[in-house]
This record gives C-alpha cells, sequence and structure tokens, in this order.
C-alpha cells in the first residue's frame, strides 16, 4: 500500500494502454489480474486485522481482482464469504471465478460482514449501477466496521470526479495499477477514504500526477533580501486581503515585500517587516521585483483596471488572483508573453473560462492553454495546469480552508516561490504544497492570518 504523493495519475483510456504496453512476454491480461488479487488479498488482510471479510464481486474484471483476493484471504485462513451481483461475463473474471471454493451468496441477500470489500465495478462502469446494487451496497457498508474499495469504489466515473450514482463512504480504497483523476477530483474523492496505490508491475507515465513535496528554494551564505525573492503586493480598495497576502508572501520566505497602495500609508503598521509604499505604476519598474502578485483586495474599479495594465505591461512574473481575474480578458492573458500564474476558485474560472462541462482536469488543462499561463484553479481538489499540458492534481488539504482570506495567503505563498526563481508550475506547486502544510498544522477552525503565520513553520 504506497502513498499516492507524486504519483502518475492516468485516465481509464491510459491506463489501459500502459496494461497493453506492459503486456509482453509471459506478462498476460490473467497475470495482471492475479498480481491485483494477490496485492489485494495482501492489504485486506493487514488491514482485516483476523475479522471477517465478505467480498462482492462484478461482473468484469474489478469482481475478477476480487474472486482472487478471497481466494487468497481464505488461503491464508480468514473467515471470507464471496457474493456477486450477477456471475463473472468477461473471460478472466470466469477463469479466476473457479479460483472460489466456496458458494457464491446473492448480493442482494448476503448477511454483513465486519470488513466489507467492494469489487463490483471499478474503471469499466459505464453508467449508474442499478437500484438492486446500489441498495444492497448501502445495506452492507453500512452494517461494516471497515469499508474497502478495489480501484474504486463502485458507482464512480473514472476520468471526472463524478458519482454516477448512489456510492457509500469508504474507508480506504486501492488503487490497482495507477492512481486516476477521480481518486482526487470531488465530489468522488469524498467518498474514498485513504486512497493507496497498489503496484502490479504496470510501468506508467503520463503529464499528470498528484502533488509532491517540492524542492523550496533555500538561502545560502550568499543570499541577501533582494536575490531571496522581491515580491511586490499591488494593493487597491481592501488592503486586508493584500496586507494578508504580503504577510504569507514574508512567512513563505520572500527577502522583501513591497505593499503597493493608495491613501494612509502607515509605515507604523504591523508586521513592520513589510515595506509600505504609495501605490504608483513606475514601483513595479524595479528591476529587482522577482514577482507582482495583484488581485487580492484589488477591487473593481477603473483604478483597479488601471493597476492590472501596469502590472501586464511592467514584464515582471505574475500572480494573478481574485478581483484581477474578474477584470482580465482571456485575450490579453494570450496576448501577454511574460511568465504569470492563474490563481482562480471555481467562479473565477467559470467566469474567465467558462463552466467546466467535461471534468476539472482536462477543463483547466485547457484554461492554461488559452490563457498561456499556469492556471491554479482551486477547491477541495486543486488541479494546477501549464501551457504543454503538465498537469498536477492535489488531494484535499482541510476542510477548514473554506474560510475568507485563505486564497489570498495561497497568492502570497505562490509568489515567494516565483520571486525566489522557480519556474512558474514548480512556484504554483510549491505553493500550493506550503499552503496545505500550514492547514494542516493550524488544525480547525484557524482563521487565515494563523495560515499565514503557519508558513514560516512548515517552509523546511
Ligand atoms: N489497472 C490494471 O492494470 C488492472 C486492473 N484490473 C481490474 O480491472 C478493472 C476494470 O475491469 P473492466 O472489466 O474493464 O471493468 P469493471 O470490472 O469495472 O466492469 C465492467 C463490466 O461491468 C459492466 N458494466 C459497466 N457498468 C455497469 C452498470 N452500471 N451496471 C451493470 N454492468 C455494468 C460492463 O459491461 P457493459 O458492456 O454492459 O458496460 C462490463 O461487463 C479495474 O478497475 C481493476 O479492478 C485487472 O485486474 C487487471 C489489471
Ligand atoms: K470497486
Amino acid at each position: 500500500m504506497i502513498p499516492i504523493d507524486g504519483l502518475a495519475v492516468l485516465t481509464a483510456a491510459e491506463m489501459r494502454s500502459a496494461e497493453q504496453a506492459a503486456m509482453i512476454g509471459d506478462v498476460t491480461e490473467a497475470s495482471l489480474m492475479d498480481r491485483a488479487g494477490a496485492a489485494i488479498a495482501q492489504a485486506v488482510a493487514r488491514l482485516a486485522a483476523g475479522r471477517e471479510v465478505l467480498v462482492l464481486c462484478g461482473p468484469g474484471n474489478n469482481g475478477g481482482d476480487g474472486y482472487i483476493a478471497a481466494a487468497e484471504l481464505k488461503r491464508r485462513g480468514l473467515a471470507v464469504r464471496v457474493a456477486a451481483s450477477e456471475a463473472p461475463r468477461s473471460d478472466d473474471a470466469r477463469r479466476v471465478a473457479a479460483f472460489w471454493p466456496d458458494a457464491v451468496e446473492s448480493l442482494e441477500r448476503a448477511e454483513p460482514a465486519p470488513v466489507l470489500v467492494d469489487a463490483i465495478f471499478g474503471t469499466g462502469l459505464s453508467r449508474s449501477p442499478s437500484a438492486v446494487v446500489e441498495h444492497a451496497l448501502a445495506r452492507l457498508t453500512d452494517a461494516a466496521w471497515l469499508r474497502i474499495a478495489v480501484d474504486l469504489p463502485t458507482g464512480i466515473a473514472t476520468d471526472t470526479g463524478k458519482v454516477l450514482g448512489k456510492t457509500p463512504r469508504f474507508d480506504v480504497t486501492l488503487a490497482l495499477g495507477a492512481v486516476k483523476p477521480s481518486h482526487v477530483l470531488q465530489p468522488a474523492a469524498s467518498l474514498m477514504g485513504q486512497v493507496r496505490l497498489l503496484d502490479i508491475g504496470v510501468p506508467t507515465k503520463s503529464s499528470a500526477r498528484i502533488l509532491a513535496r517540492p524542492i523550496l528554494p533555500q538561502p545560502d551564505a550568499t543570499s541577501h533580501k533582494y536575490n531571496r525573492g522581491m515580491v511586490a503586493i499591488v494593493a487597491g480598495s481592501m488592503s486586508g486581503a493584500s496586507e494578508l497576502a504580503a504577510l504569507a508572501t514574508l512567512r513563505a520566505g520572500a527577502g522583501y515585500v513591497l505593499h503597493l497602495a493608495s491613501g494612509d500609508v502607515s509605515a507604523s503598521a504591523a508586521p513592520h517587516a513589510i515595506v509600505r509604499r504609495n501605490y504608483t505604476a513606475d514601483a513595479l519598474n524595479e528591476d529587482r521585483i522577482g514577482a507582482v502578485v495583484i488581485g487580492p483586495g484589488l477591487g473593481r474599479n477603473d483604478d483597479a483596471s488601471d493597476r492590472l495594465e501596469a502590472a501586464l505591461a511592467s514584464g515582471r512574473p505574475l500572480v494573478i488572483d481574485g478581483d484581477a481575474l474578474r477584470l482580465v480578458a482571456v485575450e490579453t492573458l494570450a496576448a501577454h508573453d511574460g511568465r504569470k500564474i492563474l490563481t482562480p476558485h471555481g467562479g473565477e474560472f467559470t467566469h474567465l473560462f467558462g463552466e467546466v462541462t467535461d471534468d476539472k482536469l482536462s477543463a483547466t488543462r485547457r484554461a492554461a492553454q488559452q490563457s498561456g499561463g499556469v492556471v491554479v484553479h482551486k477547491g477541495a481538489d486543486t488541479v494546477i495546469a501549464a501551457p504543454d499540458g503538465r498537469a498536477i492534481l492535489c488531494p484535499e488539504a482541510s476542510p477548514w480552508l473554506s474560510t475568507a482570506g485563505t486564497g489570498d495567503v495561497l497568492a502570497g505563498a505562490i509568489g515567494a516561490m516565483l520571486a525566489a526563481g522557480l519556474e512558474p508550475l514548480a512556484a504554483a506547486e510549491a505553493g500550493v504544497w506550503l499552503h496545505a502544510q500550514a492547514a494542516r498544522a493550524c488544525g480547525k477552525a484557524f482563521i487565515a492570518d494563523d495560515l499565514a503565520d503557519a508558513l514560516s513553520a512548515v517552509r523546511g
């Protein structure tokens, strides 16, 4: 059972191609299923810790995995029963169903067991499961002490994060061969519990992967405040949001943060480490600025539009967030040839790029390609995509991030990484990773100020 950080993410079709490519020499579909079944049995045996196991098998190869695992668990001496929704239909499932030496119970009438293993449908699900299957699955998972899904819980579309029927909640999902988009995309991911990979020896390659611990820029003996990363935060009508972004930028490791606002630019405001100056378009032309963050608290008036225009014209690497995403047009972004990272939440994404009609991974990749920037499409399932198609899927860090100001903190953290010299995709990943770690460190009911402060401790 391998933690999924940094692993390749494959769609159902990509997984099928990877399986085909792996079938050379004595590796066949049947031997892959045998490996999958053995790996599942080993994982379930560890998790069940001697408790009785009920394996639910469907008609395809997901069910096939279930039959082999059940036979192996029985061979290991565990109390195991098998219930099926229907007879096996695929050749491989028929072959391995014969390994199960006992009677197969009917799914509708099966009695519950403390450990429930769902091998009804996996990546081959093409429509909602029948009401009979859904009802039995709900009844048996409700009564179980531990719920384990094989590859994917029954009822989940592999590539989109969509839940096609009424899928119950699982405690553990054992991804076979590779992580699939729905292991991270919502709402599916929220039903899976802990997701772990079972390696079945299929080499996987993909331009999409799971968020991983980044290599963060570190200061050394040659460092000074400017080469550590100088970040300009362009403020607007709500300076609380831009102040939060500025604080996060410093806490994420920037050497110098310039907060550019209008009106009362009080030098005595805390934290004193933020350098506060009056906004002028000229201030953005300072050569040492490594990144400009624009959007948190910017407002949407004429002043805000002028500042956005100046930021785009400055030639500095940009983090474009919040209100700036409401003011800018995709065509303007496409015509701008500098480095840029856009950080829309769902509403801002729809405003800029239109409704997501297929899935978040595909839509974010398209948005990155259209805008020419790295897009950080935020949410419980943040997806980061680069114009060249590389993508990073981020499992939910903490539901407590759903509070005002956390987006400003993220924009600041990403700005710090960009100014430190990371390329935009790496800067976005590092910022999202730091933000997630800080959220975990903060526990529950934290506020965005706590989150910004926590960045220092998790910076590593
Ligand atoms: N990752 C790997 O390398 C390996 C994965 N394995 C396992 O194989 C499954 C995928 O197997 P597959 O047979 O393609 O798919 P499923 O078992 O999920 O189900 C397909 C069958 O179910 C039918 N179907 C689909 N949706 C429904 C529905 N709503 N109701 C009833 N029946 C449905 C489908 O037939 P249709 O033509 O009617 O669509 C199929 O008969 C993967 O998840 C892994 O568990 C292998 O072990 C090898 C290695
Ligand atoms: K399943």
